[in-house]
């Protein structure tokens, strides 16, 4: 067991002025095997900017043993091959990707992948030794922590202190990647409306800045002008939403008057009476037939040879494509159908089956979704005379979706727990002090940091948006915050629920924070471990916290816990290493976790290492 940091580290990080690396290096080496010395490896490598990010290829300059101080002198090698001191001699920099996983690092695949910085343990037979321990599994359990009286095992998470780089251009050979298709493109479309903030209503008053912002350039008239803006980009929505609407709505009423026609004077042919209620349409219109075959129907050169003979019917191309999409998802799906619409619908080359059947079945997560983050969206539908009261209320990640279709309360999905009093669970945005154990002192505060620096980046950080200036993660930090495009969603192979992403997340973008009761001495059930050795903490998400508390683990994960610190708190987040739009979102929650569950990995995935339990 290493007892103290040697001097050698505090004297390289006083020269480096990097204050936050101890209590880095102390929790990396918490939990590390006690039975075999750690190194410390440093490196170095050229870059064209003293702040830019740790790059591949990088020199060794030597190690230092942490278990007693001494420095051991770099072997000579090449930027290609850096030997790993305490690890198992794999060749640690033969990939040209980066894959990190958490802390934990014990049942790492033989085969090592270059990181470009950051801290790395050597492996260990830990595990064998560590079945012998009492294992305590109540899965989801929202009872307090200490109420919990009897388990002692251990169950926890922890984070990594790497960021995955984001991917630059041209770097490297990517695999090749999929164009997405038109149907892609109008589905995420349809989610990133959804989960913006715009605000879609009915009512057209008069929108007018309410100063003169002819007067000069204030920070008042700027504000009012950017006011205008907002309205004017939200009233825009709003009509081509109320148009689209109008529009679908008229096929059907048109498919109706048809009928009637054709009812009334039972000789007409099909073709006949709907030409007689595109005249109709005209009078009122006052659009000449071809008018409404032209504004209808996509590029005139397409009429004769796909619209007409295919579908045999004249001037419904575009509208009815709306209707389709409604059918299909609903009202949701066309209210918040972005700009694309018009040119997927005129085009019409991707509509079919296989359309359709995406369609349903984003259908009941797109609704749970407009409904929980626009509750008044249902407004505008008023226009065809359309009541249709909200779904689903509360909180948008209080829904379960389902491959079926339906949706169900989150509560219903832990009834199996059959706990007292069901399952009971506060969403909260930021973690919350168990003043119980640590009283006022927020165990995350890091003295040595300076809360208006980032500690990444070195730029400003404040709470403020106009004076923030650290953008490593804005999403979460310093910038615009809003709803993280991600549902729960129910698990087809036995792990229950699970977190899907609406929208793709690139590499090294947050997807959120890690939130919960900040506390301690919780055992045998999940927690997150945070701090250091001298002052650790844990995040418990048994009765509060927010989606990241349903994030399961794969063995091969597309996201990794991670921590990062803002205004000189110590955050544990969660990054993409790069998350496709309906992909599920997972992380690997380590060697020390799997131990202490009674469970064999679902994961699926070919490398999976606790499928055999
Ligand atoms: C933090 S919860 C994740 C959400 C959980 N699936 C649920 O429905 O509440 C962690 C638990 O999910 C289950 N789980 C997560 N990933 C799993 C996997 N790859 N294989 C099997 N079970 C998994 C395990 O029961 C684990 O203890």
């Amino acid at each position: 067991m290493v007892s103290s940091l040697p001097p050698l580290v505090s004297q390289l990080c006083d020269i480096l002025h990097n204050p936050i690396f101890p209590a880095q290096l102390a929790s990396a080496i918490q939990g590390s095997p006690n039975d075999k010395d750690l190194y410390l490896r440093i490196e170095a490598s050229l870059t064209t900017g003293a702040r830019s990010t740790s790059s591949n290829g990088a020199l060794q300059l030597g190690c230092i043993n942490l278990r007693n101080g001494m420095l051991v002198p770099s072997p000579s090698f090449t930027p290609a091959h850096t030997p790993d001191p305490g690890g198992d001699g794999a060749d640690s920099a033969s990939e040209s990707t980066l894959h990190f996983t958490p802390d934990d690092h014990e049942s790492r695949p033989s085969k090592r992948h270059k990181t470009v910085s950051g801290l790395r343990l050597p492996h260990s037979s830990s595990l064998e030794k560590s079945k012998a321990r009492p294992l305590h599994t109540k899965e989801a359990s929202n009872s307090h922590p200490h109420d919990n009286e009897s388990p002692k095992s251990i169950r926890q998470v922890h984070s990594d202190t790497r960021f995955p780089q984001r991917a630059k251009p041209g770097q490297g050979l990517d695999p090749p990647v999929l164009e997405p298709t038109s149907s892609d493109k109008l589905i995420s479309g349809i989610w990133r409306q959804v989960y913006s903030s715009v605000q879609l209503s009915r009512d057209f008053s008069d929108v007018k800045p309410t100063i003169n912002i002819r007067s000069g350039a204030s920070l008042e008239v700027f504000e009012s002008v950017n006011a205008l803006c907002l309205q004017y980009y939200n009233r825009s929505q709003s009509s081509r939403a109320l148009e689209m609407i109008v529009q679908a709505f008229w096929v059907e009423s048109f498919e109706a008057r048809t009928a009637v026609l054709r009812y009334e004077k039972p000789i007409l042919s099909k073709t006949e009476a709907r030409m007689i209620a595109v005249r109709e349409a005209c009078v009122v219109l006052n659009w000449r037939e071809k008018d409404l075959r032209n504004r209808m129907y996509a590029l005139p050169s397409l009429r004769p040879p796909i619209l007409r003979q295919k579908t045999n019917e004249p001037c419904r191309a575009i509208w009815r494509g709306y209707k389709e999409i409604k059918d299909y998802g609903g009202w949701a799906a066309l209210v918040f159908a972005s700009a694309g619409v018009y040119r997927f619908c005129k085009y019409r080359s991707e509509f079919g089956e296989g359309l359709f059947c995406r369609l349903r079945h984003i259908r009941s997560g797109l609704e749970i979704a407009a409904d929980t983050l626009h509750p008044g969206w249902r407004d505008i539908l008023q226009v065809i005379q359309q009541d249709t009261p909200a779904v689903y209320t509360g909180h948008p990640h209080g829904w379960v979706t389902t491959p079926e279709g339906t949706c169900l309360t989150l509560a219903s999905t832990y009834e199996y727990l059959n706990l007292p009093g069901g399952f009971q669970y506060t969403f909260i945005d930021e973690c919350v002090l168990d003043e119980k154990v640590f009283g006022r002192d927020d165990p995350r505060r890091v003295p040595e940091l300076d809360e208006d620096t980032c500690p990444v980046c070195h730029e400003k950080q404040s709470d403020d948006i106009t004076e923030n200036q650290c953008v490593c993660f804005p999403a979460l930090f310093g910038g615009v915050r809003s709803s993280a495009p991600v549902q729960i969603f129910r698990t087809t192979n036995g792990k229950n629920n699970g977190v899907v992403a609406r929208c793709p997340f690139d590499r090294g973008t947050a997807i959120g924070e890690f939130t919960g009761l900040i506390t301690s001495g919780i055992t045998g059930l999940d927690v997150m471990i945070g701090g250091t050795r001298s002052r650790p903490y844990q995040i418990f998400q048994g009765r509060m916290g927010n989606f990241t508390r349903f994030i399961n683990h794969s063995c091969r994960p597309n996201s990794q816990f991670q921590r990062f610190y803002w205004r000189g708190k110590e955050r544990i987040i969660v990054v993409s290493r790069g998350v496709s739009a309906g992909a599920e979102i997972t992380v690997d929650y380590s060697e020390g976790y799997w131990r202490s569950l009674e469970k064999r990995c679902l994961c699926g995935e070919a490398c999976c290492r606790f499928k055999e339990r």
